[in-house]
């Protein structure tokens, strides 16, 4: 009888799913920026002594950027082995998937500032 639950099948999705995260950062370059503002605010994260909430509002945040970049980057790969040439279809299809990234990073930097904002203001004395 099979198992209900593949523990290896898992194990080798996991894998596949750590390629496709390697493969992001490596070649992407929209990744790689993401990345970087991560990497802020994280120190920033840190230096501000920031609250447990307001981490997980910033995780959640970084894990929708990433995660939009990744099926952006995807639908991209997929519209370059489909249509090679130009198409407006494809222009649309990769416009709007650009736009759900956009979107993501909008809604980022203005948690960013709700969070942040406040603190280098009262650091700075504005
Ligand atoms: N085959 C195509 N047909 C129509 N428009 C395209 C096509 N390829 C790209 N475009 C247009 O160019 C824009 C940029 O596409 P591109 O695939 O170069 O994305 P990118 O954001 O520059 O990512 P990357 O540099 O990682 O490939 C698209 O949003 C779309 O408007």
């Amino acid at each position: 009888m099979k198992p209900p639950i593949d523990i290896l099948k898992a194990a080798r999705s996991f894998r596949y799913a750590g390629v496709g995260i390697y493969n992001l950062f490596r070649f992407e370059n929209n990744a790689r920026i993401h990345l970087l503002a991560c990497l802020l605010v994280i120190i920033a994260g840190v230096f501000f002594k920031i609250t447990s909430s307001e981490w997980a509002i910033i995780i959640i945040q970084v894990a929708l950027v990433w995660s939009a970049e990744a099926f952006n980057t995807a639908i991209e790969k997929l519209a370059d082995l489909v249509s090679p040439d130009y198409h407006p279809v494809i222009k649309v299809v990769k416009d709007t998937a650009a736009a759900g990234v956009l979107m993501l990073a909008i809604s980022a930097v203005l948690v960013g500032g709700i969070v942040f904002l406040p603190k280098l203001a009262a650091l700075t004395g504005w």
